[in-house]
């Protein structure tokens, strides 16, 4: 087949692909909460029985990561979402306040066309199949075609779990001709409600252009900041394994280390003491040449790589039980390879006079890159913790945690998500971790509670209005008629 027929197809397929979702999400749409439960709860557990076989499927697939991280994804998105959202109820009357008389009415948005990103092929899958029909919804896929074997595989497990517990057929479903083309057909389809992108820069434009609700997971580059009262080998190691979880993918993960001064030196032996490798400048530079193309854009060849990997590629000799790379910087600015998101095990390292010049250079990183979404503060000293957070220009500010696994909702109670919105600082409209509850609209109810009286102290508003026109006439004539007798 030549490249036209194959884009037509994709473009065929696609519409087929949304008015059948649209035919069966108005099925689903009459499903009380319950029978949505059941469905989820089954197709969750499908998907954790395969959730290793998932995990090297992927690795294999993109090169991206490693296959035991993602299978504790995996597990997360499956088991540990699942258990999290079964007792939410989320469409139908979800919240009745007898007092103010006041109901609201959980309504699912219709049919979401759905982009998951080749680093976290299968639980971003796993997360947003999840969620949608906890919501009522369908939805229908536009797999990464640098993962496309692996997220089909993953639906057909979920559509087939679902389907055998009464999910009505076309309710989830994927595009199988894959095609730029094909992806902006389902974005455009009038049928389309939503659009629920994360990652995949190249095609964010598209669905914004498309004039749909887009919820999109967008690059992070958060910092990490240890202020002098922190526990500094429990930062340092939450820092090392957050960095190296999945070899660095994950948006959420810490970009860059901020020290104060006065701690520096024990933040970098400790660093050293767990596996980090600091960089000569020379040896940054010659990395830092390796991160991005010409058009600015991440190079996927580095992407989810181990740090020894990295560093035999930039020809840089290391110890082989290295585990990140760390290059020591001063300044921000966008032509900084060290100062944006890399999406694998390497950290700028700044030192700071203090927390106020510290806060300042977490600023500046966000601006630079990955505004609205996630930051991660070191301390003990719950003032500090506090006005940090008033400040900065993130979603999510993360306390003595890893930063990949807290930014998720794995090592912190904020919702299990794989789509960690970064609200309007980020270019979106939410800034929560996405859940079932971003993807309804919530009707609401209100009965009759009191009268115009009451709102205008007594006074009839209605005879007012009239008198006032009356007494306005009155004047108005007074006027002209004095103006008459001067000229
Ligand atoms: C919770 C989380 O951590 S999720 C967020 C994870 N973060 C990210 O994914 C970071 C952002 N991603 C990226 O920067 C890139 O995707 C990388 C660096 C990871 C990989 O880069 P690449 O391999 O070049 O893949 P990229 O995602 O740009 O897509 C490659 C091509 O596939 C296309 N493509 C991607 N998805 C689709 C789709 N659903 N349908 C059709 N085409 C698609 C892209 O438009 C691009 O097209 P092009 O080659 O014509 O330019």
């Amino acid at each position: 087949m030549n490249r036209i027929d194959h884009d037509l197809l994709s473009v065929q397929e696609a519409r087929i692909l949304v008015e059948n979702a649209r035919e069966a999400q108005k099925i689903l749409a009459a499903f009380p909460q319950e029978k949505l439960d059941q469905i989820v709860g089954r197709m969750a557990e499908e998907v954790y029985q395969a959730a290793r076989e998932l995990a090297v499927l992927s690795q294999e697939e993109t090169g991206f990561g490693q296959w035991q991280d993602k299978l504790v994804k995996n597990v997360f998105a499956s088991d540990f979402l699942y258990k999290k959202i079964r007792d939410m109820k989320v469409v139908g009357i979800i919240g009745e306040d007898k007092a103010n008389q006041t109901m609201d009415i959980g309504v699912p948005v219709g049919v979401i066309v759905a982009l998951p990103p080749s680093t976290n092929p299968v639980s971003t899958t796993i997360y947003k199949t999840l969620i949608a029909i906890k919501s009522g919804n369908a939805i229908v896929f536009s797999p990464h075609p640098k993962a496309q074997k692996t997220i089909g595989k993953v639906l057909d497990i979920l559509i087939r779990a679902a389907e055998e517990k009464g999910l009505p057929c076309g309710a989830i479903s994927y595009l199988h001709t894959l095609a730029a083309d094909g992806t902006v057909a389902l974005m455009n389809h009038q049928d389309t409600s939503l659009i629920l992108i994360t990652g995949v820069p190249k095609m964010v434009r598209a669905a914004y252009t498309s004039g749909k609700p887009t919820i999109y997971g967008g690059p992070g580059n958060g910092p990490a900041f240890i202020e002098r009262s922190a526990d500094i080998k429990k930062a340092v190691a939450d820092i090392i394994a957050s960095r190296t979880f999945d070899n660095g993918i994950v948006s959420a993960s810490e970009q860059s280390i901020v020290a104060e001064d006065c701690i520096a030196d024990e933040v970098k032996q400790e660093l050293r003491r767990k596996g980090a490798y600091f960089m000569s400048a020379e040896e940054s530079d010659r990395l830092g040449k390796l991160f991005f193309r010409a058009d600015g854009s991440l190079n996927p060849e580095i992407v989810g790589k181990p740090a020894v990997e990295l560093a035999r590629r930039a020809g840089i000799g290391v110890p082989a039980d290295t585990k990140v790379l760390i290059s020591e910087q001063k300044y921000v600015s966008p032509g900084n390879p060290y100062a944006r998101e890399k999406l694998c095990p390497v950290l700028a390292f700044f030192v700071e006079k203090d927390w106020m010049n510290a806060c300042e250079k977490c600023i500046e990183l966000l601006i630079n890159e990955g505004r609205g979404h996630t930051l991660v503060i070191h301390s003990r000293n719950e003032q500090v913790i506090r006005e940090f957070a008033l400040k900065k220009p993130v979603s999510r500010v993360l306390v003595n945690t890893p930063a990949t696994l807290g930014g998720i909702g794995a090592t912190t109670n904020l919702f299990p998500a794989f789509t960690l919105g970064s609200g309007a600082a980020g270019g979106g409209f939410t800034s929560d971790n996405v859940s079932p509850l971003n993807l309804i609209n919530i009707r609401k109810v209100g009965y009759d509670v009191r009268r115009l009286e009451d709102i205008t102290g007594g006074m009839p508003a209605g005879d007012a209005a009239e008198d006032s026109t009356e007494d306005l006439k009155e004047l108005l004539a007074k006027l002209l008629e004095q103006f008459a007798q001067k000229i």
